[in-house]
């Protein structure tokens, strides 16, 4: 909820004030007569993820450069011509990636780290260097680690994570802004080129030298914004989007006065240039007065996030000054239609006070997080398909919107129709799952005993070895293994040759696991599509697409379920694939499920109710999954719930709420079970530090969690909270296809069996290995069972 900035907010700085003074002179070159409609940013993998295809064909050397390129190059074209077909005023450019935006703005400065400039004395291209910083490098006896990768804001979309050292210097390096506005141009496409802007930059990276503050670099690094700037002017940009995200989260003073100097000097060089600044995903909250003081002409607003800024910017001095005002009225991080009656009516406000030349109107935020089109979906129930909007449909939304407020009602009154339809509809409500998530009791999200008793008896049981090791749950999903699924899909196989091949993959894992000496093992997740989807596919209240992807990270793409209704479970999700492998083995076999919380916040939710109650509904369902396992000889169970940091709030005056319905809505699911039965976490891809109390009331027997791209920092956090549970710390990076050495991964547990205690300790990867193929994952693996084996007999000295 948005509440007012206290007036020292205001009144902190006179630069401000005068800089607010200043553009009041100006007056904007951006001649608007009628209402502008842009977009700001458009999905880059393709329709038919053409650009993930063509990809990973270039990785494996199947296709050339040149060839990846005009893949590339078509998928611009293509939806600069949808964009224009929509009618959008300014199209975006530059929000093409082949990886990352925020590694692409890397490039564009230079911040090119050390250990890739013998890549770059090699001289390899400017792609290839691309890929060898986002995907690691080891190759003609070069070995260099990837970047780290960490998750871009609360959406499941992951960021390269720029490296920032103490006297670092930046320069216009790669042209790819240039260049791909150029290319529009050349179509005769109004580009609007996107850039991250510097201050979310910075404040998006990491120092990899102690005592300093990479805020500090930005004299350095504005020089080169600038230089860009002026070249797209030069080459004809009016317009320029710089998105500063970080505007949606607590900043302190000086960051604030970083975007005041930096936006300041920006207007300063270039005061005719038509400035559009967005942030999105929640408020601008105390972070406005500076907002809607810097001098740009256009403030962009996320209005589905955080509608009720909306009065309090009209409210304030904003009438009297020449600021444009950008309403992100489309959610651009979900599939439902947009009620147009509600867009309306913050449009005719803001109309009414600013005229309709001040006011654009925009999705929310860059469109990569729906999927591309919804008219490729052609197997959905035509009701709830009535009610969904896909990217390409969010674009018709804007341009209805713009029509609506011209005077063509009847889009109106379609409009009206089905969000009404949706909302009465019977498809949504089951009242057995109301009633039992109202029926909640405090002893529902409770373990039988604390977790010392329960290790006790858990530790005895098993008699498992110190540093017993084990992995996440996935092994490699090859293109064997998933063209099975698409043959069975066509047809061309039956479920019982489906079944039967996915068991003979599911036996080789585990005689392998046995082979190599892995303690805990795990039956290689082959019948799963993804670990969301496919419980979306088991669950009722869900609904899945053909081809609804979203991309990850890199390549990697999505099709989260979506959410519609009441949700429950109708059978056994995991119990015959589970115990089937339990059979074939006699070691402990894992079981493998998602976590309520994972499950919510990979899914396009439903929007009609709280965000906690759908969570509840999952997690019931998953519990009497756990149970199913532990009834049928289960004796380990893995819950995942890589995805809890990731639905925190971005504000920190929201988060205690979510943590404390995500962690009971975990505890519902993992509290069915007896004292005996060890349940297992998983967390990956974040900065876990600031949740750690909460990681620790989630009273998970034993958690592995992601740490070996950040050299196992995370474990200071752990052990300076003296976490009491199970704990295994990633040794190796999963996401890169480098091989990882015994004696890189004996370091790192070293690292750990200082900070923790040996006996909480197991040894396991960052994450499951389904995006790794099998000879490196062969290598990796007994490694890693190799560093364990060293690591007893340190123990053992
Ligand atoms: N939902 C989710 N979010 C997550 C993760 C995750 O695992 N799941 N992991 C973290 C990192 N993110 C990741 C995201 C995706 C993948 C991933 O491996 N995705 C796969 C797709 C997985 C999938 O659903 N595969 C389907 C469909 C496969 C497919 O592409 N089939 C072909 C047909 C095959 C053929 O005919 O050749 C097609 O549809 O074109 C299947 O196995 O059945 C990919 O992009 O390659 C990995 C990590 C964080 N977020
Ligand atoms: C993104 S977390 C992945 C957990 C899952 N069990 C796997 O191994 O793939
Ligand atoms: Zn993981």
């Amino acid at each position: 909820m948005y509440t007012m900035p206290s007036p020292s907010v205001y009144i902190f700085s006179k630069t401000l004030l005068y800089y607010i003074k200043e553009r009041e002179r100006h007056v904007s070159p951006f001649k608007q007569s009628v209402m502008i409609i842009h977009n700001l940013g458009y999905p880059r993998i393709g329709s038919q993820r053409e650009l993930k295809k063509a990809c990973e064909s270039y990785w494996t050397g199947k296709i050339t450069l040149d060839e990846l390129q005009a893949t590339a190059r078509n998928i611009r074209l293509q939806n600069w011509a949808l964009q224009q077909q929509k009618g959008i005023d300014w199209i975006p450019c530059n929000d093409f990636s082949f990886y990352d935006q925020v590694l692409d703005t890397a490039l564009m400065v230079g911040a090119v780290p050390q250990r890739y400039r013998t890549l770059q004395e090699k001289k390899i291209r400017e792609t290839d260097l691309l890929f060898a910083m986002a995907r690691g490098y080891q190759r003609d006896g070069d070995d260099i680690t990837a970047m780290e990768m960490t998750k871009w804001f609360d959406t499941n979309y992951h960021y390269i994570v720029p490296e920032f050292t103490a006297g670092q210097t930046f320069h216009f390096f790669s042209r790819k802004v240039t260049d791909q506005f150029l290319e529009a141009k050349k179509e005769n496409y109004a580009a609007k080129p996107v850039i991250l802007g510097p201050v979310s930059f910075l404040l998006l990276g990491k120092e990899k030298t102690a005592g300093f503050n990479r805020l500090s670099l930005i004299d350095k690094l504005l020089p080169v914004y600038l230089e860009v700037l002026s070249q797209l002017t030069k080459a004809g940009a009016e317009v320029v989007q710089l998105d500063e995200p970080c505007l949606s989260l607590d900043l302190d003073e000086a960051a604030l006065q970083v975007f005041i100097d930096t936006y300041a000097q920006i207007h300063a060089a270039f005061p005719q240039l038509h400035i559009l600044l967005a942030s999105y995903f929640e408020c601008y909250g105390k972070n406005l007065p500076v907002a809607l003081a810097l001098p740009v002409q256009t403030l962009h607003l996320d209005l589905v996030r955080c509608p009720l800024q909306l009065d309090d910017i009209l409210e304030t001095a904003i009438a009297n000054t020449s600021l444009h005002l950008s309403l992100g009225v489309v959610d651009g991080r979900n599939i439902w239609k947009n009620d147009y009656t509600r867009s309306l009516q913050q449009i005719q406000k803001a109309v009414s006070v600013l005229g309709k030349d001040r006011i654009a109107i925009a999705p929310s935020c860059s469109l990569l997080h729906v999927p591309c089109d919804l008219d490729n979906e052609t197997a959905l129930s035509p009701e709830i398909k009535n009610w969904m909007a896909f990217a390409k449909q969010k674009l018709q939304e804007l341009k209805d919107l713009r029509d609506i407020v011209n005077g063509n009602t009847a889009l109106l009154d379609t409009n009206k129709a089905a969000i009404h339809n949706r909302a009465t509809s019977p498809l949504i409500h089951r009242k057995e799952v109301k009633d039992r998530v109202a029926a909640f009791t405090a002893a529902d999200a409770r373990r039988n005993s604390t977790f010392p008793v329960r290790q006790n008896i858990q530790q005895q049981q098993f008699g498992l070895p110190l540093f017993p090791t084990t992995t996440i749950g996935s092994f490699p999903q090859t293109d064997d293994i998933r063209q099975l699924r698409a043959r069975l899909k066509k047809g061309e196989l039956t479920t019982e040759q489906y079944e039967a091949a996915i068991e003979k993959a599911t036996i080789e894992v585990i005689r392998w696991q046995e082979e190599i000496g892995l303690d805990v093992l795990v039956h290689g997740e082959f019948e799963r599509n993804d670990m969301v989807e496919y419980f979306g596919e088991q669950l009722q209240g869900f609904l899945f697409t053909k081809n609804g992807w979203v991309q990850s990270y890199g390549s990697r793409c999505v099709k989260p379920p979506v959410i519609f209704g009441d949700v429950s479970r109708p059978a056994n999700m995991t119990v015959r694939w589970s115990s089937f492998a339990q059979a074939h083995t006699d070691k402990l076999m894992k079981g493998m499920l998602t976590g309520p919380v994972t499950i919510l916040q990979w899914s396009f939710v439903r929007d009609d109710q709280p965000r906690s109650t759908t969570a509840n509904q999952i997690a019931w369902a998953i519990r009497d999954e756990v149970v199913a396992l532990e009834q049928a000889g289960i004796k380990v169970i893995q819950i995942d719930e890589p995805a809890i940091r990731e639905g925190l709030p971005l504000r920190k005056e929201n988060r205690a709420a979510y943590l404390e319905w995500a962690v009971q809505a975990f505890r519902i699911s993992a509290s069915g079970v007896k004292d005996e039965t060890q349940i297992h976490t998983h967390m990956c891809y974040s900065e876990f530090n600031d949740i750690i109390e909460h990681i620790a009331a989630m009273d998970a027997d034993v958690i592995t969690i992601e740490t070996s791209r950040s050299q196992m920092e995370l474990l200071d956090a752990f052990a300076g909270f003296k976490y009491p549970n199970e704990i295994g710390p990633g040794v190796y990076d999963i996401h890169s296809p480098r091989q990882p050495s015994a004696e890189e991964m004996i370091s790192l547990l070293e690292k750990a069996a200082v900070t923790l205690p040996a006996r909480n300790l197991w040894v396991n990867p960052d994450c499951g290995l389904k995006t790794r193929k099998w000879p490196e994952t062969k290598v990796a693996l007994s490694n890693m069972v190799r560093a364990a084996e060293v690591m007893r007999e340190k123990a053992s000295l």
